[in-house]
């Protein structure tokens, strides 16, 4: 049985603990562990509330090398925003002891999820995009915008970033913060970039082949469902495609489903070099999120609490 109280960890305590250096290496390790077989991940289970565009997404992880069994629980409401003013995703982590399933700690998800991400992005670009990119151009201006710029500018040094999103407004407001340059197009944006991010909500496609130069990386980040894309479909069959997971991209992506582009590699493969990088060509790492690394980002947080004993 579980204790009568099971500690609770916010966002803001785990911001405390939790920087991109580290948390780029759990990603790659998530990445290979995935890719060798010993992690045991169901794709994510999606209950769907139609009524207000949103779903539930339940994402279980076990990974007995690391010793780690945990769960999130994450809501994607694509309204809230506009509607409530409240955050589009929001998520729990629940972690269990792996000998007795006890559950051991309920932590805040949100931060875990936003930083994850990014840092999973940063991952794919160290190994897909060609050496020393000048130009990152960011499709979105929420919260992966943000963190994707934090976790890509703690790997390089850009001598320029372009933002676009739909409304001008939210563009100028996020290069203000970032000392980015706001574009009126996508178009705009994404000329000569070197490094492409896509974080928006959109369905359909944000960025056209025509517009990308040859050999630019791009992290497709958005677009987790079936019937939702985020990259035009010729640009996706002229790529070399990466995804996080093989079983994942092929029932929820529809950036892959709907254009019928070759899945190349897991990005895990290429860390375990199973498979090649090709950083001269035009690369996308198709980005799905996986559990396990939210659950290795879980147990990096439960370690770092231990050892400032903020966690007994
Ligand atoms: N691959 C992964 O592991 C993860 C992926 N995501 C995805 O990343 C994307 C960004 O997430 P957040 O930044 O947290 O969301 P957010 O709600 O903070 O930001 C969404 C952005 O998309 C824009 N947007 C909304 N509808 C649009 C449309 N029709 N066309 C163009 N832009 C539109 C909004 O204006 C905003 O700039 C979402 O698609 C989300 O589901 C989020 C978490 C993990
Ligand atoms: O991996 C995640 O977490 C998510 N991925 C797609 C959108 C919902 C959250």
């Amino acid at each position: 049985m579980a204790e009568d109280s099971i500690p609770y960890l916010s966002g803001a305590k785990i911001k405390e603990v939790l920087d991109y250096n580290e948390l780029i290496s759990v990603m790659k390790k998530a990445f290979a562990k995935y890719s060798s077989g010993k992690v045991v991940q169901p794709v994510r289970t999606v209950v769907k509330v139609e009524k207000a565009d949103g779903f539930l997404g339940l994402m279980p992880a076990l990974c007995e090398d690391e010793d780690v069994l945990a769960t999130k629980l994450v809501t994607l409401y694509r309204h809230n925003q506009e509607k409530y003013g409240l955050p589009t995703h929001n998520a729990i982590v629940v972690v269990f002891s792996v000998n007795t399933g006890i559950p051991k700690v309920i932590m805040d998800g949100e931060v875990i999820t936003t930083m994850r991400t990014a840092a999973a992005s940063a991952v794919a670009s160290k190994y897909l995009c060609a050496p020393n990119p000048r130009k990152l151009a960011i499709l979105g201006s929420g919260v992966q915008a943000r963190s994707h710029f934090e976790a890509l500018s703690s790997l390089y040094k850009f001598e320029q970033v372009t933002v676009w999103s739909r409304t001008f407004n939210n563009a100028e407001h996020l290069a203000g913060e970032i000392n980015a340059t706001p574009c009126n197009t996508a178009e705009e944006a994404v000329k000569d970039a070197d490094i492409i991010v896509t974080v928006t909500l959109s369905s359909k496609p944000v960025v056209q082949k025509a517009w990308v130069k040859p050999g630019c990386h791009i992290n497709a980040v958005g677009a987790c469902r079936p019937d939702w894309h985020e990259i035009d479909p010729e640009l996706m069959r002229s790529a070399i495609v990466y995804v996080d997971s093989r079983a994942g991209a092929e029932k929820e992506s529809g950036d892959i489903i709907l254009s019928k582009a070759e899945v190349y590699a897991e990005l895990g493969e290429v860390i375990l070099g199973t498979k090649n990088s090709n950083k001269d060509k035009t690369t996308v790492f198709k980005s799905l999120g996986m559990a396990i690394e939210d659950v290795l980002s879980a147990k990096l947080v439960c370690d770092l609490l231990l050892k400032t004993e903020k966690l007994k």
